[in-house]
């Protein structure tokens, strides 16, 4: 088949990617020319395993290829992917410029049937909103044409961008005419081939699985965050607690880590979204602001295991920090724990030499070159001259540290630890201090 997929993101590259990696003809638009010319050399503009080898796999065989030319990548696929960004706009609820803007873009260029798929997460009767603006724009050029809107939510996450397209829990497909049914039913065939997972539904339905589903996943993890801190103040274990519940089957073991707050450009995002729709339709989802909320407090939870250990002023001392990225496996610093660590530490008259395999040069471009924030080049070289260890973000590479040698590069043997990778006992041998979440 022959597709355009809007918006080279985390969502629009891997879906692109991996719709080519199937055989499919791909063309990806994007208008930000420095991310087209980074692929037209062989790079990608972010980090995702597997993505890389992917890409150039496929545009070596001439099936996938990029441009920022709006005229050929309307021209280009009958089906047309809306993968472009849907940031909160002031009051939270998600911000529709791009994905009207590449709606109409189709609109005015397209001279035959287009099946236009909001692969984007957007809001409860944003394909009407596209349906709208496209006849808009054939009305303006004075002409019929036939076209599909589709919602197809993607379900995927980063750092396991690739596999999870590859192998999808569910398809959703929010659509209303056979003629567009069809075609996502076969485009997606070659991804469910051991049993059919795609859900066909009205599009409304498939808009709000969406928002739904990331609500669902904050909620867990907003509940045990709160968890977790209660069992600190009652003298409790909630790695103890989280097998204890996760073993029973109608709660699951997935998505019952507490930590410091969950991140990146989605949960926070989405949860906000959809407070603020259930907000306009007078149906409140109270339990969402409570989700926002701790989680919010979740992200200060490490500033405030730190002032509670050294007092308000920490001017003079130095921490290191491993981890930036909001979770494993991605270079992604939207939204992430680590940032409210560092500026909360700053404020505090603190300084620190963070690590973080992949997202050094994302946090780079966030914070300049501020003298307060250093880099090292291995989790060790970070301890050098600090007063503790502040862990944010659970790469594999920090599961099983050597303790000696981490007592050893500290200036003072302590360790906060934003993602309870260690057990307490087991640091403490080691005569550190260790400050986790929920965790005796
Ligand atoms: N990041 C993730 O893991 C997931 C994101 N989503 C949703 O997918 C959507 C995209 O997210 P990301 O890929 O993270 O966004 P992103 O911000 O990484 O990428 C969006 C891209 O769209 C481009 N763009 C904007 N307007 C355009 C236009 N009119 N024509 C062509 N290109 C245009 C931007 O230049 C940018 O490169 C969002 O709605 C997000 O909520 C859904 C599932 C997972
Ligand atoms: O809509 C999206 O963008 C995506 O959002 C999330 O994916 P993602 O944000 O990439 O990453 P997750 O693995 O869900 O982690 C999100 C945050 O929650 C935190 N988390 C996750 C799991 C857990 O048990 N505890 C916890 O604190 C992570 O550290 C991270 O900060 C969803 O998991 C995807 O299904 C969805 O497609």
């Amino acid at each position: 088949m022959k597709i355009t997929v809007i918006g080279t993101g985390y969502v629009g590259l891997v879906s692109g990617t991996c719709l080519a990696e199937m055989g499919n003809e791909v063309l990806c638009l994007d208008l930000d020319a420095a991310k087209i010319d980074t692929l037209n050399q062989g790079g990608i503009p972010i980090h995702e395993p597997g993505l890389l080898e992917m890409v150039r796999r496929n545009v070596a065989a001439g099936r996938l290829s990029f441009t920022t030319s709006i005229e050929d990548s309307v021209a280009f696929g009958q089906l047309q992917f809306i993968a472009v960004g849907t940031p909160p706009d002031e009051d939270g609820s998600a911000d529709l410029k791009y994905v009207l803007a590449a709606a109409r873009n189709i609109g005015r260029h397209m001279t035959d049937y287009k099946v236009v798929i909001d692969k984007s997460t957007v809001p409860v009767g944003t394909a009407d909103k596209v349906r709208a603006v496209i006849l808009e724009e054939l009305a303006a050029r004075g002409v019929e044409l036939p076209y599909s809107v589709v919602s197809n939510p993607e379900f995927l996450k980063e750092g396991a961008a690739v596999e999870d397209f590859l192998r999808p829990d569910r398809v959703v497909i929010g659509a209303e005419d056979e003629r567009a049914i069809r075609l996502m039913r076969e485009l997606y065939a070659p991804f469910i081939r051991n049993h059919d997972r795609v859900i066909v539904m009205d599009v409304r339905s498939a808009e709000l699985t969406k928002y739904a589903a990331n609500a669902m996943l904050a909620t867990r993890i907003s509940f045990m965050n709160e968890l977790a801190n209660l069992a600190d103040k009652l003298g409790a274990d909630i790695e103890q607690i989280r097998v204890g519940i996760g073993s029973d089957p109608r709660i699951g073991f997935h998505f019952l880590y507490p930590g410091c707050g969950y991140g990146g450009s989605c949960f926070p995002k989405d949860v906000q979204a959809l407070i603020r729709t259930a907000e306009e339709n007078s149906s409140p989802v109270r339990v969402l602001n409570a989700v926002e909320q701790a989680n919010d407090e979740q992200k200060h939870l490490l500033l405030h295991k730190i002032r509670a250990r050294y007092g308000d002023d920490l001017r003079g001392m130095h921490f290191a920090l491993w981890g930036l990225a909001f979770k494993p496996n991605t270079d992604d610093m939207r939204a992430a724990s680590s940032r409210v660590v560092i500026e909360g530490l700053w404020q505090m008259g603190a300084t620190v030499t963070a690590y973080d395999p992949v997202a050094m040069t994302e946090s780079r471009r966030i914070f300049g070159d501020d003298p307060r924030l250093r880099y090292a080049t291995a989790p060790i070289a970070a301890l050098a001259e600090a007063d503790a260890l502040v862990i944010v973000t659970e790469w594999k590479e920090f599961r099983v540290p050597n303790f000696e040698q981490i007592k050893a590069a500290l200036r003072q043997p302590v360790i906060f630890d934003g993602r309870n990778l260690y057990t307490p006992s087991q640091v403490r041998e080691h005569g550190l201090e260790y400050f986790a979440i929920g965790r005796r």
